[in-house]
C-alpha cells in the first residue's frame, strides 16, 4: 500500500506520457521521505487523532497542509478536544485533493488506538467553539493567561477577524496568521492547532474564490428639507394628489372651492387654515383656470402665515444652573427618544447635561433613559422602580446644581388613562422644583405623535392645563399622512413649536421652521 502511495505521489499532476508507475525507484520513495520528515519536525507542527469518516464533512482547499496532517501523525498530547479534530481534518481532505489521504490515513490506522486514549484523556479545549461548517464563534471559556499559545488563539478569534465576513475556510485557516501568530512562530500545542495558510504550489489554486468584495453604496447627504420632505411625503402626496385631480381642467369656483376646503380639512390642517387657504385663493384666482401647483403655492404661504409666530428657537436662561427642562407627554409619544435627541444637541454643543429618569413606573423607560445617557456623554440620575418621580426630580436638582450641570431634562411617565394621578405627580413635581428654584422648572416640553392626528389636538389641552405646558415638540412627522395636524394645534394652542422629529436617530430632531414645512407638506421642492 505505501508504495502505491508513493506511486501516486509520483505520478499526481504529470502528464500522461511520464514514465509508468513502476518507473519509480526505491531509494526515490526514500529520499522523498527523508525530505518529508524532517521539514515537518522542524516546524513541529501540532497533531491530532484522524478520523477517517469525518473528513468528508468537512471543505478544504487542499494544498501543502496535507503534508502537515500527513507527516504529524503522532500520539496527541492531552489537550485535544473535539473541536480541534477538523483543523487536521482539513489537512487530510486537503491532501486527498492531490492524492495523499492514502497516507495520512495509514499512518492515521497504525496510531488509531494510541490517539483514541489520548483523545479521551484530553481536557476540554479552550478555543472558542468554531463551527467547522459556518466558521462562527460561540461563547468560550477564556483562555487561561499563563497558555500563551492559547491566549493568542483567543485573541485572534475573537477580536480580528470579521467572522461573519470571512469564509469558514478562510476563518478557520488564515484568522489565525493575520492575528500575529505566524507559521514562523513557536507553534502551540494540540488543542489550539494554528490554521496555516496553503502556499498552493504552481498550477493549483484554491477551490473557493476570493471573495469579492461588496460595493458599498454611498448616500449622498439628504439637506434637512430634503429629508423633511421625505418625512411628510406620505402627508404631502395625499393631499396634492387629490388637489391636482380636483383641479383638472376647472375654474375655480364656489363649488370647487368647498370641495378643496374638506380635503384640506380631512387633510388634518383644521377648519381655520383650510379657510385661510380657501380665501387666499378664492381673491387670487376666482372664475380663473387653477393648476394644482397654483393651489400647493398659496397653501404653502398660507401655512407658513399661520405657523411663523410659533416656530421659535427654545431658550435657554443659563444664568439658572441648572436651566430644568420637564419633558411631558401621553406614553410613546417620544419622551424619552426626544430627551436623548436634545441630550446630543446640547452636550454636543458643550453644555454639560444631566438626566433624570422620572417615569419611575415603566423599567425600561429607565434603561432606555441611561443609554441616552451613557451615548450622549450626560450625567444620569435614576430611581429604583415605583419610587416618588418628584422625590427624584428633587434629587436630581441638587446633584445638577451640586455637579454645575448646565441643564436637567426630567423625563416623566405618561399615563393618560388615569388623570387624576398624572395630574398629582406632575404638580408634585413641579411643585418641588418650584421650591428649589422658583423659576423651576424653566421650560415645560410636551411630545406629541404626529401619527395620532386629531388625538394629538386634545392632549395639548390635557397637559397645558396639568403642567403649565411652555412649548412642543411633535415626534414621528416620518411616515406619517396626518404631518398636517400640527398646522392645527399651531392654530388652536399657539404654543411654541421648538423642535419636530422625523425618525427614531440621534440626529432626527431639527428646529422647526414655519416655512420649510409648510412648502413641504404642500409638495413643493425647495
Ligand atoms: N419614526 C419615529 N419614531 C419615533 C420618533 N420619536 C420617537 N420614536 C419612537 O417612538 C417610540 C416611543 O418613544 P419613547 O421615547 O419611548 O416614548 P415615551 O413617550 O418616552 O414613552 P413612555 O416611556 O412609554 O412614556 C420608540 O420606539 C421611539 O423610537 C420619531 O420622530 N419618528
Amino acid at each position: 500500500m505505501a508504495l502505491s502511495f508513493i506511486k501516486r505521489v509520483f505520478t499526481f499532476g504529470k502528464p500522461s506520457e511520464e514514465p509508468a508507475p513502476d518507473a519509480v525507484k526505491p531509494e526515490d520513495v526514500a529520499a522523498i521521505q527523508a525530505e518529508l520528515e524532517p521539514k515537518s519536525r522542524d516546524e513541529d507542527l501540532p497533531v491530532s487523532p484522524v478520523d477517517p469518516v469525518a473528513p468528508a464533512e468537512i471543505e478544504t482547499a487542499g494544498g501543502p497542509v496535507a503534508d502537515v496532517a500527513a507527516e504529524n501523525v503522532e500520539p496527541a498530547e492531552p489537550e485535544t478536544s473535539e473541536e480541534d479534530e477538523p483543523a487536521l481534518l482539513l489537512g487530510v481532505e486537503a491532501a486527498s485533493e492531490i492524492g495523499m489521504v492514502p497516507l495520512a490515513l495509514l499512518q492515521a490506522e497504525a496510531e488509531a488506538e494510541e490517539e483514541a486514549v489520548a483523545a479521551a484523556e484530553a481536557p476540554p479545549s479552550v478555543l472558542p467553539d468554531i463551527s467547522p461548517s459556518r466558521g462562527e464563534i460561540t461563547d468560550a471559556p477564556p483562555a487561561p493567561a499563563s497558555d500563551d499559545s492559547t491566549t493568542g488563539s483567543a485573541a485572534v478569534l475573537g477580536e480580528g477577524a470579521d467572522h461573519d465576513s470571512i469564509s469558514p475556510l478562510e476563518g478557520e485557516m488564515s484568522g489565525r496568521t493575520e492575528g500575529g501568530v505566524s507559521s514562523d512562530e513557536e507553534v502551540p500545542a494540540l488543542g489550539k492547532t494554528p490554521r496555516l495558510e496553503p502556499t498552493l504550489p504552481k498550477g493549483f489554486s484554491t477551490a473557493r474564490p476570493e471573495p469579492t468584495p461588496e460595493p458599498v453604496a454611498i448616500q449622498p447627504k439628504l439637506t434637512w428639507f430634503q429629508r423633511l420632505r421625505a418625512g411628510l411625503a406620505r402627508t404631502s402626496s395625499q393631499l396634492t394628489g387629490q388637489i391636482g385631480a380636483l383641479f383638472t381642467k376647472r375654474k375655480l369656483d364656489e363649488e370647487t372651492l368647498e370641495q378643496l376646503e374638506d380635503l384640506l380639512i380631512q387633510a388634518d390642517l383644521g377648519v381655520e387654515t383650510a379657510m385661510r387657504v380657501t380665501g387666499a385663493l378664492s381673491s387670487e384666482r376666482y372664475g380663473k383656470d387653477v393648476t394644482g401647483e397654483d393651489v400647493s403655492r398659496i397653501m404653502a404661504a398660507e401655512i407658513t402665515r399661520v405657523l411663523a409666530p410659533v416656530a421659535k428657537p427654545l431658550a435657554l436662561d443659563l444664568n439658572h444652573k441648572p436651566h430644568v427642562i420637564l419633558v411631558v407627554g401621553v406614553n410613546g409619544t417620544g419622551k424619552t427618544t426626544t430627551i436623548g435627541k436634545l441630550a446630543a444637541k446640547l452636550s454636543g454643543s458643550g453644555l454639560k447635561v444631566m438626566l433624570a429618569a422620572g417615569d419611575t413606573f415603566r423599567a425600561a423607560a429607565i434603561e432606555q433613559l441611561k443609554i441616552w445617557a451613557d451615548r450622549t456623554g450626560s450625567t444620569f440620575i435614576g430611581t429604583k422602580l415605583g419610587a416618588d418621580a418628584a422625590g427624584l426630580a428633587y434629587d436630581a436638582y441638587e446633584q445638577a446644581r451640586a455637579n454645575k450641570s448646565d441643564v436637567l431634562i426630567i423625563d416623566t411617565a405618561g399615563r393618560l388613562q388615569n388623570r387624576t394621578e398624572l395630574m398629582a405627580e406632575l404638580e408634585k413635581i413641579v411643585r418641588v422644583l418650584g421650591k428649589l428654584d422658583p423659576d423651576a422648572p424653566h421650560t415645560v416640553l410636551q411630545t406629541l405623535d404626529a401619527t395620532t392626528g386629531q388625538n394629538a389636538m386634545n392632549q395639548v389641552e390635557i397637559f397645558r392645563n396639568v403642567a403649565g405646558v411652555s412649548g412642543l415638540i411633535m415626534t414621528k412627522l416620518d411616515g406619517t399622512a396626518r404631518g398636517g395636524i400640527l398646522v392645527a394645534i399651531a392654530a388652536k394652542h399657539k404654543l411654541p413649536i421648538y423642535f419636530i422629529g422625523v425618525g427614531e436617530g440621534v440626529d432626527d430632531l431639527e428646529p422647526f421652521e414655519a416655512q420649510d414645512f409648510a412648502r413641504a407638506i404642500a409638495g413643493l421642492t425647495h
